[in-house]
């Protein structure tokens, strides 16, 4: 086996649906550490928009296949980490995995003890968990936000923008405590977060996880199921709240403006606390530019990116993720913006 320091680290980067954690990987790949990262992306939405939402720093990005690494695809994140070992080795200084905002950690973790190629080339230094400050009390029910703060080595306390007022982050912080008190709680605003607190951090125990769930590792056993995917490792089928679904729009086509705009606002008055979470890259007639449109709840976010390449396919991709999600509604609405040719 190789030295534990020859390992290349992984910060596993987990946190609820629309809590920043693409924003914080786009923070990190901007900064000057000096550090080659690999990106893995996974989400959970029908349609893929992450990795287009990466910045182009140079770095590398490898996408899962849709569905969540903790049970549907973790042998494609097998998969990648051994094309990692086998074609890039020397290329990298670090990963940063990207969870689903639905991904309980856990499994996730199990991935890199359980197979011996992946354990001899990588080594977990820490699991982030971005928790969004305006919306995680909503979701505390949720078993897999709870999980992801129990399982956090740092808890990036993000969107306190949102939450000017000090005393209520004591008491946002004090909460998250009760749930994790061994977590550091990192303060922050559009994921700016000092990268010495988040990377190279050696904040991941095993033993310290196995102390709080002695059948952690036993838990470990493999799949039967038929037609599963999954490459034998542990995964459990319905790990997720199931009422949580996702609609993913592919439409070809020029965006009226306004259109869009009335379209936005009327889904969030009638919709806006089942819509976990949307985005989308769109084409709106008479720009050059494309139109990134980010919604957590009601709170929206449209605006111009960077210019359409020239050779770019300009087809609006949209995802929403939420409950009671009506597909044919939200699929026509959305087609009624676009501009007839
Ligand atoms: N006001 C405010 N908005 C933020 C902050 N950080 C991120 N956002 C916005 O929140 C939205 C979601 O951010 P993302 O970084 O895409 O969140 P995510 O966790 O990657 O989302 P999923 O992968 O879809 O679960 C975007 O519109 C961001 O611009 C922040 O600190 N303050």
């Amino acid at each position: 086996m190789e030295e534990p320091n020859k390992r290349i680290p992984v910060t596993i980067l987990t946190g609820f649906l629309g809590s920043g954690k693409t924003t914080l990987i786009n923070y990190v790949l901007k900064a000057s550490h000096g550090k080659r990262v690999a990106v893995i992306e996974n989400e959970f939405g029908e349609i893929a928009v992450d990795s287009d939402l990466i910045v182009d720093a140079g770095d590398e990005i490898f996408e899962t296949q849709n569905g969540c690494i903790c049970c549907r695809v973790r042998g494609d994140l097998v998969r990648i980490l051994h094309e990692l070992v086998e074609k890039k080795q020397g290329k990298f200084d670090m990963i940063l995995l990207e969870t689903t905002g639905l991904a309980d950690p856990g499994p996730v973790v199990q991935t890199f003890f359980m197979d011996k190629t992946v354990q001899d080339a990588f080594q977990i230094d820490a699991i982030v968990t971005m928790v969004d400050s305006k919306h995680f009390q909503m979701h505390l029910d949720a078993e897999e936000l709870q999980k992801q703060i129990a399982f956090a080595d740092r808890l990036v306390l993000n969107k306190l923008d949102l939450i000017p007022d000090e005393q209520e982050q004591k008491t946002l912080q004090a909460k998250l405590s009760a749930i994790n008190p061994s977590a550091e709680i990192i303060k922050s605003q559009f994921g700016k977060v000092p990268l010495n607190e988040i990377l190279d951090v050696r904040g991941f125990d095993l033993e310290k996880v196995l102390e709080r769930e002695p059948d952690f590792m036993r838990d470990a056993e493999p799949c039967d199921e038929q037609g599963c995917d999954n490459d034998g490792h542990n995964h459990n089928h319905n790990r997720h709240d199931v009422s949580v679904t996702s609609v993913g729009i592919s439409a070809p086509g020029e965006l009226d403006f306004d259109l869009l705009n009335s379209w936005v606002q009327s889904l969030l008055a009638a919709n806006g606390q089942n819509i976990y979470r949307m985005k989308g890259i769109l084409n709106v007639k008479g720009e050059q530019d494309r139109f990134v449109f980010q919604g957590v709840h009601m709170m929206f976010d449209g605006q111009q990116d960077r210019a359409w390449r020239p050779d770019e396919d300009r087809t609006n991709k949209l995802v929403f993720i939420g409950k009671q999600l009506d597909r044919e509604q939200l699929t026509n609405s959305f087609k009624a913006c676009i501009v007839a040719s």
